[in-house]
């Protein structure tokens, strides 16, 4: 390629854990406009979903599923975004229009600013143009009053956009629209049910500016940059290592190590079974899992062969104790993969408990354990899901 590429804008999309990042991206994607952008994800976890399910050509979506939020972008977003150039520079791709990064719920959104601001490489090719922020009309309120990292993804947002509107109750989008003002002054508060919503200028948002945010924004991102030179240092020595990244009630990080673990009672595991699930037995499990311990279930995610359709996958989303109705997909996204495979973060539940419950629903014997058909004798229910 000759001369030099223009400067590619990129956006951060952010916001908890099963807001509606990847809903609103999918819908904004099929804006023309947004043709020749690459969207990064950064999922929490072992087994990645989320690019399964983001509608775009699968070379336009990059995958980061490295877990950790302050490892992956002192690392691997870096390289990418700097691999991206390469790519353009020696004309394996076309020019890109714009870069959009997914995070994931659990980010701290302040070393992903940081690390697109500060990087004097990066900086030549790109431009940080914007955060947009996702809140859930529903779980919104709760989520920001427990998770330090939800209040910081809407401190630093340029847009806010609330998701889920429909879902909401009574007085539940004006109480959370106040929250968020009180968060983030500036920010325009958007209906992510409006057309606004859905066109590509909501990424278009100019030069990202920290000081027409609140004070704390600053601090958050000046911590980041005296914590860059303090952790390459560290990283030179432990790179092979799991890491955590804790944030105190000021919102400071702290640095641990142990890959899947955020806060000392947050997990992430996933679970994977070869063989197709009895829609029944899927659905007693969910019901279970959603009624008894839907506080501790920050997020599921799930793409699951169901014996009475096998090539037709079903997608399952759990928030909390919310649960959206399931989705059939038209078939695999990558035919050559068709195991079922369940992603989720819990927040004081044990993986070994959500392990046997499985098994006892899927037919995996155990002596010590109740089975399908005892379990099944629990009369609770979810309305809506049904298979
Ligand atoms: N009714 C309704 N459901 C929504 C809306 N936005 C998202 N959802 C549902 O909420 C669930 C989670 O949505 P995602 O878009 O996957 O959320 P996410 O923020 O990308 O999730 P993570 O990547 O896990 O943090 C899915 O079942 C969506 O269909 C909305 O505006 N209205």
């Amino acid at each position: 390629m000759n001369g030099p590429l223009p400067v590619v804008p990129v956006s951060i999309l952010t916001g908890f854990l099963g807001a509606g990042k990847t809903t609103l991206l999918n819908r904004l994607l099929k804006d023309p406009e947004l043709t020749d952008t690459a969207v990064i994800i950064n999922e929490f976890g072992d087994v990645a979903i989320d690019h399964l399910l983001v509608e775009a050509s699968s070379d336009g979506v990059i995958e980061l599923s490295d877990g950790c939020l302050c490892c992956t972008v002192r690392g691997e977003l870096v390289d990418t975004l700097a691999d991206l150039v390469d790519r353009m520079q020696t004309g394996r791709i076309r020019p890109l229009k714009r870069v959009v990064i997914e995070t994931t719920g659990l980010a701290d959104p302040a070393p992903v600013l940081q690390s697109v601001l500060g990087n004097p490489v990066l900086a030549q090719n790109y431009r940080l143009d914007g955060v947009v922020t996702v809140v859930d009309a529903v779980n919104g309120e709760p989520t920001i009053a427990g998770h330090v990292e939800a209040t910081k993804q809407v401190a630093v947002a340029d847009r806010l956009v609330i998701a889920k509107t429909g879902l909401a109750k009574g007085k539940q989008v004006s109480a959370l629209s106040a929250i968020l003002r009180k968060l983030n002054p500036r920010a325009p508060i958007i209906d992510g049910d409006t057309e606004a919503a859905a066109r590509a200028d909501l990424f278009a948002c100019g030069l990202y500016d920290p000081s027409t945010k609140t004070a704390d924004v600053g601090r958050w991102l000046q911590d980041e940059a005296d914590a860059d030179h303090d952790h390459a240092h560290e990283h030179h020595h432990n790179h092979d290592h799991g890491h955590r990244h804790d944030l105190d009630e000021n919102g400071h990080r702290h640095h641990h190590h142990d890959v899947n673990r955020h806060g000392s009672d947050i997990r992430s595991f996933s679970i994977l079974h070869d063989r197709p699930i009895e829609p029944m037995a899927l659905e007693m499990f969910i019901d279970l899992l959603r009624s008894a311990h839907g506080e501790k279930l920050l997020r599921m995610k799930a793409i699951v062969a169901v014996a009475d359709n096998p090539e037709r996958p079903v997608v399952l989303h759990g928030v909390q104790t919310v649960f959206h109705a399931p989705e059939r997909l038209p078939a695999w996204p990558d035919p050559a993969d068709r195991r079922t495979r369940m992603v989720l973060i819990t927040k004081g539940l044990e993986e070994a408990f959500v392990r046997d419950l499985f098994d006892a629903f899927t037919g995996k014997p155990r002596v010590d354990q109740a089975d399908a058909q005892a379990l099944a004798e629990n009369p609770l229910a979810v309305p809506g899901m049904r298979f």
